[in-house]
């Protein structure tokens, strides 16, 4: 499924328009039915539903839909907010067809009579404004959404709630606040961002008639289940441990062994054939019990620094520490420039001064930081990540040439070439420590049995993050849930993803 901004979203209605000779109203119609039979599953009949009305084409969504659940018998009050002389083109042709099917609306001329509606409500449907706003939200808007978000109703946003906007980059807004956004066609990029997706709620998209042959590409989509059990490696009956890969993972310290430890096991579960294990001699005893199935290499002449080579993956970082002195591992594992390389955690704060060597690297070189972490690597500040989380990782994957994996509740996987991917699964259980050491140790993995790097951590991404909900759909709780549950959760993800 596509993710686009609103420019994208205009092309593609532009192009379904000319390429498949849908004119506008028919897409409204399209658009209104389809949102209509998506929130019925938030309405009852014995309800009563107040939808407001905007200026523009969602406004006009909302005539579809107000007209659409009178027909099929609901108690709905239509209010049109905003003067007539603004309902214009397909939303007033929409008026008219409203009107002539016999029904009434009510013009909005002050917030009372609205107030008065709304205390009676038990519904009310935002088909205020949808991509066409701009900036903050202007009169009557502003009042009216207040008066909704405090009314104890069922809020119902239609493509996305009044004054979100619909891309990246803008942090200062008012918007209503929605129970549940019934998405017109494609996602937003603000049904991804940690200050707007709150505001969609729950969410899911119609689909209103547009080919998606002819419309263009916005190389930015949403990974799901099918994307997985389409592109999961097959385990084949006649494989033998050193074809699944031969890992080797260098991180751990004596204050900080259950990282690595815990990246090692997450590794063997998901699959990988071998996993040697770099790390402080003193770690090793906490670290070896826990995961008896890896072995153990020394640095090279007692250095920090272990062979490399003969490996399919190396990862590196958790729970290395960030003492300086540390960076000359750094140097050495760019320079094996052959071997796939995961830096995660301590390795991404070492690698900092190293960031343009990383073009000498051959094999891909996958960066897994959270906004912290990337705000560190990059210059850029937390604020200005998350304000604008698409653009500034695809801009540092290509000036890199490297996979950027930009962690958070929506986690978005980027390419060297800045084709986006976003994993939505996972909750709040997983915002522990540990969570990023199991989440390497699963990348890992999966890029030393997939060819496409790219979708390795897109699957694994998915994997770790399903596993999760699972795991809280069965008796966990995002309180209790630990990360090393995770872990033994694994095992009935894959059986589940692997056909
Ligand atoms: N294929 C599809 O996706 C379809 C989507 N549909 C729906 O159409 C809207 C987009 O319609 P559009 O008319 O382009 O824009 P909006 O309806 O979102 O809003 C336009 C009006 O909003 C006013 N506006 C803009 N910014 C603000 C603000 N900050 N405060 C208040 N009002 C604002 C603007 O009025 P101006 O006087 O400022 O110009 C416009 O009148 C899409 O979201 C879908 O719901 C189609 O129905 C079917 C196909
Ligand atoms: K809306």
């Amino acid at each position: 499924m596509d993710i686009v901004t609103a420019q994208e979203m205009y092309e593609r209605d532009r192009v379904a328009m000319e390429a498949a000779g849908l004119d506008g109203k028919m897409l409204m119609e399209n658009a209104g039915r389809a949102v209509t039979y998506d929130l019925l599953r938030h309405i009852r009949k014995e309800h009563t539903i107040v939808v407001l009305i905007g200026a523009g084409n969602n406004g006009g969504d909302g005539f579809v839909i107000a007209r659409t659940l009178l027909n099929l018998g609901y108690d709905v009050e239509a209010w049109q907010v905003v003067p007539d002389a603004k309902i214009t083109g397909d939303a007033e042709a929409h008026k008219r067809i409203f009107q002539a099917s016999g029904h009434p609306y009510r013009l909005l001329k002050s917030s009372e009579d609205l107030n008065t509606s709304l205390g009676r409500a038990d519904v009310c449907i935002d088909a205020m404004l949808g991509i066409g706003v701009k900036g903050r939200l202007k009169e009557p808007y502003v009042d009216i959404v207040r008066l909704c978000n405090e009314k104890s109703i069922v809020r119902l946003a239609v493509d996305l709630p009044s004054g979100v906007p619909a891309d990246e980059g803008q942090e200062d807004f008012e918007a209503f606040q929605a129970h549940y956004t019934s998405i017109i066609e494609a996602p937003k990029q603000s049904a991804f961002l940690q200050h707007t997706q709150p505001y969609y709620g729950e969410w899911s998209v119609v689909e209103i008639g547009i080919p998606p042959k002819q419309l263009p590409d916005p190389r930015r989509r949403l990974w799901d289940g099918a994307d997985v059990k389409r592109t999961l490696p097959e385990r084949d009956a006649h494989s033998h441990k050193g074809s699944h890969g031969k890992g080797l993972i260098i991180g751990g310290s004596p204050l900080m062994p259950g990282s690595v430890a815990m990246t090692a096991r997450a590794s063997l579960r998901s699959g990988a054939g071998l996993i040697a294990v770099s790390t402080d001699p003193e770690a090793i005893p906490a670290i070896s019990p826990y995961v008896q199935e890896a072995t153990f290499v020394e640095g090279r002449d007692g250095g920090q620094v272990p062979d490399l080579e003969g490996y399919d993956g190396i990862a590196f970082g958790m729970g290395f520490g960030r003492d300086s002195k540390k960076e000359n591992v750094v140097e050495r594992l760019i320079e094996e420039k052959e071997t796939p390389l995961l830096v995660d955690a301590d390795g991404l704060y070492l690698l900092k001064g190293f960031l343009p060597a990383l073009e000498k690297r051959e094999a891909p070189t996958v960066l897994t930081p959270h906004p912290g972490e990337f705000a560190h690597l990059s210059g850029l500040s937390i604020k200005e990540i998350l304000n604008s989380p698409f653009s500034h990782s695809k801009n540092f994957a290509e000036e890199h040439g490297v996979y950027l994996v930009l962690k958070g509740p929506s986690t978005i996987i980027t390419s060297p070439d800045g084709e986006q991917r976003v994993d939505i699964s996972g909750n709040a259980g997983l915002a522990k420590g540990g969570s990023g050491d199991v989440l390497s140790g699963i990348l890992l993995s999966l890029m030393m049995q997939t060819e496409d790097v790219w979708d390795a951590l897109s699957n694994g991404c998915f994997l770790h993050g399903t596993t999760a909900d699972l795991l809280v759909q069965d008796g966990h709780s995002k309180v209790d849930l630990l990360a090393s549950d995770v872990i033994e959760g694994l095992s009935r993800t894959f059986r589940t993803f692997s056909s």
